[in-house]
């Protein structure tokens, strides 16, 4: 594609206008003959310092900021937001897009909405795709993922590549990250959801403000004026969430007890399920949903929203709710006890969302909630003593354990944690800290094992080991079957 065309309403300057660019990326270790590097100011270092490796690995132009003094010979686009002008010109570059594509956003809840959004399409006939933590799922795929937001070169050509296989609805998770650094800013969206607000990334953003305002870039610059946004009405921060989208333009629809577009008059609770009374314009739905945990009915009327507001009809969208599957490692029964003790894998890492999920299990148990879960290290270490009071709050026995650890020393994680958990257990190894919840769980007992939820890895001084918590549940159960 030429420099003119992929820079659009960007300059170019005349000498590089009209040179073929072969690709993009703003990453000078992947740059090949032709590409277009862009030079982006990152936390730990920046772009522009690359400028010469990028151009001995045969870099054709470069995009940077329009303040950066440089020194090359290359075409320049200069422009004001680098990681945003980089964004649009690789969905230029690549093209095409599902039609319909929706973005979810909140602190918990987006990796589920995303996944139930995609799943209602689907019943409704449509070739729907999620994409998000647990990866990519259309009617072709099912690849792990690592980013929650993928990185803007790669998005623009995952949807091109989505397009081309038919996909024509599409549901993305739009993390705080992936908003803050442009990463969709790119994607063309027909509806947007917010989901709620809590405690999380305190190592990126200075403050919740912050925090909350990158969330609502989704809003105010990303949506189209008059598009819908879909908000979760009982949320803390719904109110502020729906002004500043109001603000914005945007059709907002609340769903939720205090909604307006899908209201939920009555919800009662069965061990593993849900009743619902849901009203959709001036109708009554009554629907069963078949997960438990009350947040499950917040995500689920969420996406039952954006499937409406990008076309289904509600009583499609709602029925579609009764064949709802959990995303992976979300409140997942991994495994049942011979003494019939429900064994739950969790991907809770932040405290509200560790809150809602022993509160969830609590109504249908009888004896005691033993929970097992750790904290990553090389993140917020404000949430550990959080977790840990709520985690004793919660629950009968505690076990603290390791999750990532990363590059920081596990004990010392641990010790945050446990500072705020008086009369929890301390089991470093995570494998024998689910053997003995597992082996000491009696009829009645719930077990949640929150941190790692899909992860079929563990980080440990920067080395990936193969861990899941599923298999390690699966594994203890049995171990304890034969003892
Ligand atoms: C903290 C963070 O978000 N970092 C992201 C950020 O990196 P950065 O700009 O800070 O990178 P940097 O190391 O300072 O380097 C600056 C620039 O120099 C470039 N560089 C660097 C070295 C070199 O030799 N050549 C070169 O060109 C880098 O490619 C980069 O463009 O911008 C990069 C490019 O977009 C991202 O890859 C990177 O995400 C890293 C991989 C990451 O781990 N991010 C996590 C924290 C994340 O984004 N998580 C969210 C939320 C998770 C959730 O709540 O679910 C997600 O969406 O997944
Ligand atoms: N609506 C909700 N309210 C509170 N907690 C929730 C909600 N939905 C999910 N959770 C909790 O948060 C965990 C993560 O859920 P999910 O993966 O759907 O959220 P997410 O926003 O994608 O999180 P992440 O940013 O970590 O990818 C769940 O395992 C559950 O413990
Ligand atoms: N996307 C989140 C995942 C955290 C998962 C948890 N298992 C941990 O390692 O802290 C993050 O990178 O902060
Ligand atoms: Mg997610």
């Amino acid at each position: 594609m030429k420099l003119c065309d992929l820079a659009g309403e960007f300059e170019t300057g005349p000498d590089g206008a009209h040179i073929d660019i072969t690709g993009l990326t703003s990453d000078s270790r992947r740059v090949e003959p032709g590409f277009l590097f862009a030079a982006l100011a990152g936390t730990k270092a920046n772009g522009e310092s690359f400028l010469a490796d990028a151009e001995r690995r045969g870099a054709a132009a470069l995009l940077v900021s329009k303040e950066a003094t440089i020194d090359s010979r290359l075409p320049l686009v200069r422009v004001d937001d680098p990681r945003r002008a980089l964004s649009l010109m690789a969905t230029r570059f690549y093209g095409r897009q599902p039609g319909c594509v929706v973005a979810v956003t909140g602190t918990s809840g987006k990796t589920s909405i995303a996944a139930f959004t995609r799943q209602i399409w689907a019943a409704a006939g449509l070739a729907a795709a999620s994409i998000g933590t647990t990866g990519v799922v259309s009617p072709g795929r099912n690849d792990y993922g690592t980013l929650t937001t993928p990185e803007p070169v790669a998005l623009a050509k995952l949807m091109a590549e989505l397009a081309d296989e038919g996909v024509t609805h599409a549901s993305m998770e739009a993390s705080s990250h992936g908003l803050d650094q442009r990463r969709l800013d790119g994607i063309r969206l027909s509806a947007a959801g917010f989901i709620n607000l809590g405690r999380d990334h305190m190592d990126y953003h200075p403050t919740v403000e912050d925090y909350f305002r990158a969330k609502m870039r989704l809003f105010d610059t990303l949506l189209p004026k008059g598009a819908p946004a879909v908000i979760f009405a009982d949320d803390e921060w719904s109110a502020r969430a729906a002004d500043a989208a109001r603000q914005a333009g945007a059709d907002v629809r609340l769903v939720g007890r205090a909604g307006d577009f899908l209201v939920l008059k009555r919800l009662e609770h069965e061990r593993h399920r849900q009743i619902a009374e849901i009203e959709a314009a001036g109708q009554i739905h009554r629907i069963v949903l078949p997960l438990a945990g009350e947040f499950q009915m917040a995500n689920a009327l969420v996406a039952a929203g954006l499937a409406i507001s990008t076309g289904v009809e509600p009583a499609i969208a709602l029925r579609a709710l009764e064949g709802l599957r959990g995303a992976p490692g979300r409140l997942e029964l991994a495994g049942t006890t011979r003494e019939g003790v429900p064994v739950f894998v969790d991907y809770a890492h932040k405290p509200e969302a560790l809150e809602n999920v022993l509160q969830s299990v609590r109504p249908f148990t009888t004896g005691r909630v033993i929970a097992v879960f750790g904290c990553g290290g090389d993140r917020d270490t404000g949430k550990r003593p959080i977790m840990g009071e709520i985690a004793s709050r919660l629950s009968d026995v505690v076990i603290v354990t390791d999750d990532n650890p990363r590059s920081e020393v596990p004990a010392t994680i641990r010790a945050a944690i446990l500072a705020a958990a008086p009369g929890a257990r301390e089991i470093a190894d995570r494998r024998e800290a689910i053997a003995t919840a597992i082996a000491m769980a009696e009829a009645g007992d719930t077990v949640i094992v929150a941190g790692k939820g899909h992860e079929n890895g563990q980080t440990i001084a920067g080395e990936t080991f193969p861990f899941s918590d599923h298999e390690e549940v699966r594994r203890a159960i049995a171990d304890k079957e034969s003892a």
